[in-house]
């Protein structure tokens, strides 16, 4: 199972680093959309993503810092209450030994129209025309499932081009 594989890789790394990652969801007129954000600066630049970053000491809780991130990150409101878990991933990359876990939340329900900051450009996109080619690579293999309505829990092996998955375990449920 996918769980097990994730507990060893986070109890043996010698250093773990917590992320979130939040998707926003709508439906419209247009059918339903997912908001992601072209990433403007440092790790994964010109990478269409979720929203995300480091959960920092500060928050008061994992679905907290979340909402946080998207207040930074695309200018909107989303209750803590509000951001649904989805998933926990786990990614390592080739000759690197900190590990990134990431906590993952779905969220329908947010305040404001959401705008640009320094870090990210956010854009709608139609859920059933998501550009995976643009997004990092693990992302075709389980956001559609999320967006079906399932969970994730998993890990993915990248290499040091940081594109190429060399081995991956995951599980949907
Ligand atoms: C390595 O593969 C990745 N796959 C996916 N699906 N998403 C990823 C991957 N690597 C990073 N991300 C996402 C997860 C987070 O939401 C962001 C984190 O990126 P970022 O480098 O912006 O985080 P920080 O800038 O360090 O965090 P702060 O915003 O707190 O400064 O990208």
């Amino acid at each position: 199972m996918a769980a097990a594989r994730v507990k060893e890789t986070l109890q043996s790394a010698t250093s773990v680093k917590e992320y979130t990652l939040a998707f926003v969801l709508r439906n419209n007129e247009d059918g339903a959309q997912i908001l992601l954000g072209t990433k403007k600066r440092g790790f994964g630049l010109g990478k269409l993503i979720g929203f995300g970053g480091k959960i920092e000491p500060s928050d008061a809780s994992v679905a907290d810092a979340a909402a946080r991130e998207l207040m930074e990150e695309a200018n909107i409101v989303v209750r803590g209450s509000d951001m649904q878990p989805v998933g926990s991933l786990v990614y390592t990359f080739e000759n690197q030994p900190q590990v990134m876990h990431m906590h993952v939340f779905v969220a329908t329900a947010f305040e404001g129209e959401p705008a640009e900051s320094d870090e990210m450009r956010p854009e709608w996109f139609q859920c059933d025309a998501i550009p995976y080619d643009d997004m990092w690579a693990d992302e075709r293999f389980w956001l559609p499932a999320l967006l079906e309505g399932k969970t994730v829990v998993g890990q993915f092996d990248f290499a040091q081009d940081e594109v190429t998955i060399v081995a991956s375990k995951f599980d949907i449920a």
